[in-house]
């Protein structure tokens, strides 16, 4: 088996993931999670997965956030270049005001104090939280939540952005409003996406492109560009009929496997 690595050879923003394997355990116990997936994302793409439960998501943005080491294949990205990770579970500093979780990263990276109160005003009204900058996580709703745990990763200022069900836990009102900043976020800077849901309406109302993942172990067994103009609302019929295509074919999968 060959050893991975995660080469900055690629263009700023990139992902190119070159037949990436993942293994867990040994021997009999051995599981493989991800099956030789190659995939390439453009900059500034926006690139949702789906796929059955289990089939490897979140291991696939694990390894691309370099949380964990890939078995075999190779994760190439721009120079430099450290993704920023978000997960359903806004995962919160809860003895912190808002101010003070946008601010960590800010810190790690050693800006000075002042830039970082800037910083942390600039990305307060990037997420409409302005006037909340005070307050603790527990007085926040949901959606503000994940507000803020987006405001965290954009202060890394990396141009790659990994989203686990980000939105998975909100109800369907704050989900859709969270969609159009989210949309207005990565257009304003340019963003690499890729989004991990469950969800296929969502995949279909946010995706450059949706990729399916097989059960497991997962690999890309059908892509589809959506070509519906921006912006979309997630109940139109053009998007409707993308997230039925996927539906279907996502249901075969599942099928196949007696899931
Ligand atoms: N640390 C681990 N040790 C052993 N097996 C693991 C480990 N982490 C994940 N797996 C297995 O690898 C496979 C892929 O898991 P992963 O969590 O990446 O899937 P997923 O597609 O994100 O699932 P879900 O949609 O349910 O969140 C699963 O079969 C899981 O049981």
């Amino acid at each position: 088996m060959t050893s991975t690595s995660t080469t900055p050879r690629s263009a700023t923003g990139s992902v190119a993931l070159r037949g990436v394997t993942k293994v867990y355990g040994q021997g009999e116990q051995a599981v493989l999670a991800l099956d030789g997936l190659s995939l390439d994302i453009a900059p500034g793409e926006f690139v949702c997965m789906v796929g059955a439960s289990g089939c490897g998501k979140s291991t696939l943005l694990n390894l691309v956030a370099g949380l964990d080491r890939a078995s075999g294949g190779a994760i190439e990205l721009g120079e430099g270049v450290n993704p920023g990770l978000m997960f359903q579970e806004p995962a919160l500093f809860p003895w912190l005001t808002v101010e003070g979780n946008i601010e960590v990263p800010l810190k790690l990276r050693g800006l000075p104090r002042d830039q970082r109160k800037e910083r942390v005003a600039e990305l307060l009204r990037t997420v409409h939280l302005s006037e909340f900058g005070r307050k603790r996580p527990h007085q926040l709703s949901g959606g503000m939540r994940q507000r803020v745990a987006l405001a965290r990763t954009l202060a890394l200022e990396t141009p790659v952005l990994l989203m686990d069900e980000p939105f998975g836990a909100l109800d369907a009102m704050t989900r859709d409003i969270l969609h159009d900043e989210l949309e207005r976020i990565w257009t304003e800077r340019k963003l690499t996406v890729l989004f991990v849901t469950h969800n296929v309406r969502e995949a279909a109302r946010l995706a450059d492109r949706i990729v399916l993942l097989s059960s497991r172990p997962g690999r890309i067994i059908y892509s589809t560009e959506v070509a519906v103009p921006r912006p979309r609302r997630i109940d139109s019929p053009e998007v409707s009929a993308i997230a039925a295509e996927v539906t279907d074919r996502l249901r075969k999968e599942v099928g196949r496997h007696g899931q």
